[in-house]
C-alpha cells in the first residue's frame, strides 16, 4: 500500500484510505466495543469513549497491553510507517449517536503528532478550523473559520499529520445528517459516489483513533514488607 496514492488535496497533510477494513472486521470491532463492560466506558455529556492502551498523562502513560482484537488494526496501521518508525500503542474509541459530535479542538501534546482514525458503522464529516483566541470554537460561528472538510466513510482510515494535526482544530457537528456539498476535500478518493446535495443520514458511529504515546512507563507494583 503506497500512502502517497491516498494523499488528499488539503493543507498538509491528510491521507484518506477508503475500505481500509472489511465489512467483517467492521462488524467485529462494533461487537467488541459494544460488549466491553460498562466501567470501560467514560460517559461525556455528548458521547462516550473507551481508552485502550492506558490513559495518556503528562507524566507518562502507564502502558497496558492492547487486546488481540485491537492489535490486528494497530499492526496494520503500524505497517504504514507513520509515528516516526514507532508502533501505535493507544486506541481511543469514540461512540457517536446521530446528533452527537465533538467540539472543535486540538488533541494536545501527549501524542506523537500523527493521528489515524478508523470509522465504523456510519460516516462522519470532519471539519477543520483556523484556531482563534482559545482552542475552542463556537459551532454556530465556526463556518467562516473552516479550512477543510473530509467525508469519513465507514471502514475508511484517515491519517492527519503536520498542520492538519497541530495547526488546525478538528470537530464533528452535532447533526443527524450531513449534506454533501462538493467541497469535501477527499471526495475523489471516496469509495462511494455522492451527488452534490446528497443527504447522508447518520447512524451510530464508532471510531478508533489510533496513536503513539511516546512517554510511557510500565506499571510497577511495589510489594511492601
Ligand atoms: O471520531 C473522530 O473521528 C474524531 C475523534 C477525535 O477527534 C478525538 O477523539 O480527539
Ligand atoms: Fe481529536
Amino acid at each position: 500500500m503506497h500512502l502517497e496514492d491516498y494523499l488528499v488535496k488539503a493543507p498538509p497533510t491528510v491521507y484518506y484510505i477508503p475500505d481500509f477494513i472489511t465489512l467483517d472486521e467492521e462488524k467485529r470491532i462494533i461487537e467488541h466495543v459494544n460488549s466491553a463492560p460498562k466501567p470501560k466506558w467514560t460517559q461525556l455529556s455528548h458521547r462516550r469513549l473507551q481508552n485502550w492502551g492506558g490513559i495518556p498523562h503528562p507524566k507518562g502513560m502507564i502502558a497496558e497491553k492492547l487486546p488481540e482484537w485491537l492489535l490486528v488494526f494497530t499492526d496494520k496501521i503500524g505497517k504504514l510507517g507513520l509515528f516516526g518508525g514507532k508502533q501505535p500503542n493507544h486506541v481511543l474509541v469514540n461512540e457517536y449517536l446521530p446528533g452527537q459530535g465533538i467540539m472543535p479542538h486540538l488533541d494536545g501534546p501527549l501524542f506523537y503528532p500523527t493521528v489515524t482514525t478508523i470509522s465504523c458503522g456510519s460516516h462522519a464529516v470532519l471539519n477543520f478550523y483556523v484556531p482563534c483566541q482559545s482552542d475552542r470554537v463556537d459551532m454556530q460561528s465556526a463556518d467562516d473559520l473552516r479550512v477543510a472538510s473530509l467525508l469519513l466513510e465507514r471502514r475508511s482510515l484517515v491519517v492527519l499529520e503536520d498542520d492538519m494535526y497541530v495547526g488546525y482544530l478538528h470537530g464533528i457537528a452535532e447533526v443527524e445528517n450531513d449534506i454533501v456539498n462538493g467541497s469535501e476535500a477527499n471526495l475523489e478518493l471516496c469509495s462511494g459516489r455522492y451527488a452534490s446535495g446528497a443527504e447522508l443520514q447518520r447512524t451510530a458511529r464508532i471510531s478508533l483513533t489510533v496513536r503513539h504515546v511516546p512517554r510511557t512507563t510500565k506499571l510497577c507494583i511495589q510489594v511492601g514488607r
